[in-house]
């Protein structure tokens, strides 16, 4: 432990020196000795001693009174006068000085040490209390609170900052003022004076609380919002010494407070009548509380819900699953919010709402998880309309079966399954026959209807893993999957044709049809849905081309046909703008007068890079693409104004005929074309003969025969192509308005060779004969041929034997007429 530092003022050198060495025997330490007042100052503030033992009597102008009076003031060290004087009037001036001690001399060195401890003892604890005390006070007025102390009698002894800011008085003025009179207290409800709080905490020796909605008015008049209490101050031995009002204003925190009401009852207003569903829902999904638009969405009753959870809504379905895992995700901070479509249920079981559900979690100041916050909107109606959308976009109106579009998405998909499983599967692409025909008599009611019956027995017809969809007008398919036999496809394939031959009765009309299926299968005949799809389209032309009412297994040799078909295709309709098509004409001779009468035209086309191609290289497919239509009324031009131009030039032939495609009947308004063909190149109706094939009057009767009346009416000559190679019926040629039948060159051909050949030439020409009917004969190649149909009175006669079919410009050089004539003359001889 250090010694106490102790300094000697004694202007007596051997009193001090006496002094030091006791001092010192004392265990002290002598800092220093000073021999006047104004020493002592000097060396009292250099040294610091905790103790200063001042002689009073000292030499010079400063005694030790005076010198203590500085040390202790402005230095704060205790003091112990030592002097021989004890008369009242320095007792007097000694005691102004505050010392601690007043040794008279003679002492004993027991007195001086009792002195010394007493002094320093003292100032050690004044010192002590004086920083307690500074310590409070500072901590008051650093707090927020307004602390105001009081004695026992409730005066004022004490108020910190705030409280003299919140009662508009500073503490000097304040000080020994009872509390009451400082500030008046009222309640907020009725504005009644209340009793101060100290009093009362006086009276009842009890803590004593401020009511909440008390308003304390100052002196100034303002008023204020405060709250809290008084409590008396009690020391150790229970006296009491005063009381301890401490409060604050709480203006602010009210503001507060009301902001928070106004805020949340605007909550509640919007909460309640919300024209949305809300609910505010535990982290465990228990509802805790509804409005009642979500009672409304779902059927429930407010208590019915609050006894639940969200999961009654979802229960079960896949949107469960979801809904808790995006909850999940907010729970985690992985997501502010979200908001995701769900499948809920109704109260009434079976009713299905669709809702739009957003949530969002309330956190509280320390971030825990407090509740969602949970709004529905009900969007069942939406729902259905964008499923009732979706389903119009991937079915077909008239028969509910999926379109197109629909099925190529479903043939894909299924195309990778069963390539990842390898396994086969196949389509069949359904064609109705003849339907056009059913549609243009019977009308499109009947049509309509017609497909949606065959689409039922399609349905009945196949597998329940199969899909059929109807890809336009009279064209199905059916994708079979999961094939393990090719047999199995044909097997299928033949159970859909057979139930489809079977008649359907549709308003009162008893209706046959037949179908012609193409098949492709995967991976055999193509890797993907297009290529699948055309190859049983080709196939399915074939089986047309095998006479309908069949299927065919699509083949390679289709493909490379079906690429022909698409190059012949894009070449004519090329051909057709580039003038790449001529006409050529073949010379029809009277076999009586050895005439040439007539010329047939035929189409040829002179292709860039091909040569010269015939027409059965290409009609067929003029045919099925409907450029037939454009080609025939450019021939038809042609030939007219060809025939036209030879009446005017005095040309060698004066009559033309003109092939008729079947589809020109059916899409065209033939009539009318003709017509204005007749009418722009000047030809007589009578010089223009049209040849119509058995197959294009059988497609169509009833209107081919309307077309041939108005033809037949204008003068137009009517001829039957082809005549003996269809299935024509008798019937027809005798109502047709025909002027003359044409004797197909297969039957010619074999004439004299082939008997039956010769027996059925003859019976064609007596039968047209009977039906008061030309006759003329197409291929005659040889004088035999022209010998035996001349004996038959086969009146025209068309071939090699007179001319090849040759343009315009070689037969007015080359085609000799006297020639002709001597040397028919000459064969009939
Ligand atoms: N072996 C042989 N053949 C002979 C003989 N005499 C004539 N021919 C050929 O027989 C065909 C007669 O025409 P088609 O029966 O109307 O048969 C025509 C006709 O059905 C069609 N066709 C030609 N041009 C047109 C056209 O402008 N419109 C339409 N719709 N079809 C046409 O193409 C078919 C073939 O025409 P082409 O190749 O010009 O063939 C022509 C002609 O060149 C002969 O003595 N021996």
């Amino acid at each position: 432990m250090l010694a106490n530092k102790i300094m000697i003022v004694e202007d007596e050198g051997i009193i001090a020196m006496d002094m030091r060495s006791q001092l010192e025997g004392f265990g002290y330490d002598v800092v220093a000795t000073a021999f006047s007042g104004q020493e002592a100052i000097t060396l009292a503030s250099r040294h610091r001693p905790e103790l200063v033992m001042m002689d009073i009597v000292l030499k010079g102008s400063m005694d030790g009174i005076s010198a203590a009076q500085t040390i202790t003031k402005s230095l704060h060290i205790p003091v112990i006068f030592l002097t021989a004087y004890s008369d009242p009037a320095t007792l007097r001036r000694a005691k102004t000085t505050g010392a601690y001690g007043y040794l008279i001399k003679p002492f004993r060195p027991d007195e001086l040490r009792a002195s010394i401890e007493v002094a320093l003892y003292k100032h050690q604890l004044e010192r002590k209390l004086k920083e307690s005390e500074q310590w409070f006070a500072k901590t008051l007025h650093c707090i927020s609170d307004a602390v105001i102390a009081t004695d026992a009698d409730g005066k004022i002894r004490f108020m910190n900052p705030v409280a003299e800011t919140v009662t508009g008085c500073q503490l000097e003025q304040a000080k020994g003022t009872v509390v009451s009179e400082l500030m008046t207290l009222l309640t907020e409800s009725n504005r009644t004076v209340i009793e101060n709080p100290v009093p009362k905490a006086l009276r009842s020796l009890a803590v004593t609380g401020l009511d909440c909605a008390t308003i304390l008015v100052t002196r100034s008049g303002a008023e204020l919002p405060i709250d809290n209490g008084a409590a008396p101050i009690i020391d150790d031995d229970g006296t009491v010494l005063g009381a301890v009002l401490v409060f604050r204003d709480v203006s602010a925190r009210r503001r507060m407070e009301n902001l928070l009401r106004e805020s949340e009852e605007r909550f509640h207003s919007a909460f309640d009548f919300a024209a949305i569903g809300m609910a505010l829902a535990s982290v465990n999904k228990r509802f805790l509380q509804v409005n009642s638009s979500l009672c409304m969405i779902f059927g429930y009753s407010a208590e019915e819900l609050l006894a639940s959870g969200l999961q009654m809504l979802t229960h079960g379905n896949d949107y469960d699953t979801l809904l808790d895992h995006y909850l999940r995700q907010v729970l985690s901070d992985e997501l502010p919010s979200f908001q995701v479509e769900v499948e809920c249920y109704h109260k009434i079981p079976g009713k299905i709402i669709w809702a739009l559900l957003s949530a969002s979690l309330v956190r509280n100041a320390a971030g825990k998880p407090q509740y969602f916050i949970i709004q529905i909107q009900d969007i069942t109606d939406r729902k259905y309309a964008e499923q009732q959308l979706i389903y119009v976009a991937n079915h077909d109106p008239l028969t509910g079966l999926l379109n197109r579009a629909q099925f190529h998405d479903r043939l894909t998909q299924t195309i990778s399954s069963a390539r990842r499983h390898a396994s086969k599967l196949a389509l069949m692409f359904l064609d109705l026959d003849r339907f056009k025909l059913i549609n243009d008599t019977l009308g499109h009611r009947v049509g309509d209807l017609l497909l949606q019956a065959v689409s039922e027995r399609l349905k009945s017809s196949i597998r329940i893993n199969d899909t059929l969809a109807r890809l336009g007008g009279d064209e199905f398919i059916v994708l079979l999957s999961d094939i393990y036999h090719i047999d199995d496809v044909a097997r299928i394939a033949q159970k859909t044709i057979e139930a489809l031959t079977q008649p359907f009765t549709l308003e009162d009309n008893d209706i046959v049809i037949t179908a012609s299926v193409g098949i492709s299968v995967f991976p055999d005949d193509g890797e993907n849905s297009q290529n699948l799809m055309m190859n049983a389209d080709t196939a399915m032309y074939l089986a047309k081309d095998r006479g309908k009412n069949n299927y065919q297994f699509y083949t390679a040799e289709m493909t490379a046909r079906s690429l022909e078909r698409m190059t012949i295709e894009r070449g004519l309709r090329h051909a057709l703008t580039h003038y790449e098509l001529k006409v050529y004409y073949q010379p029809q001779i009277d076999s009586t007068s050895g005439r040439a009468v007539s010329v047939e035209a035929l189409v040829r086309w002179q292709h860039p890079e091909w040569g010269f191609v015939y027409p059965d290289r290409f009609i067929a497919v003029a045919e099925e693409t409907g450029l037939i239509v454009p080609i025939g009324i450019w021939v038809l031009r042609t030939a007219c104004l060809q025939a036209r131009t030879w009446q005017e030039n005095d040309g060698p032939f004066t009559q033309v005929a003109v092939n008729l495609s079947p589809r020109q009947f059916i899409e065209t308004d033939l009539f009318e074309t003709i017509k204005e063909v007749l009418a722009e190149t000047g030809l007589k109706p009578c010089c223009l003969e049209l040849e119509i094939t058995e197959s294009a009057i059988m497609q169509d009767p009833e209107r081919t025969l309307q077309v041939l009346q108005q033809l037949h009416k204008l003068g137009v000559r009517l001829s039957i192509d082809d005549f003996g190679t269809g299935y024509s019926s008798l019937t027809y040629l005798r109502k047709f308005p025909v002027h003359s039948v044409k004797i197909d060159r297969s039957f010619v051909m074999d004439i004299p060779g082939d008997e039956d050949c010769m027996t059925l030439v003859r019976a064609i020409i007596a039968l047209a004969h009977e039906l008061k009917l030309k006759v003329t004969a197409e291929g005659v190649e040889t004088g035999e041929q022209m010998a035996f149909l001349t004996t038959q009175q086969c009146e025209i006669l068309q071939g090699y034997l007179f001319s090849r079919p040759a343009s315009a410009e070689q037969l007015e050089t080359d085609f000799n007429t006297a020639a002709l004539k001597t040397f028919l003359s000459g064969n009939n001889d």
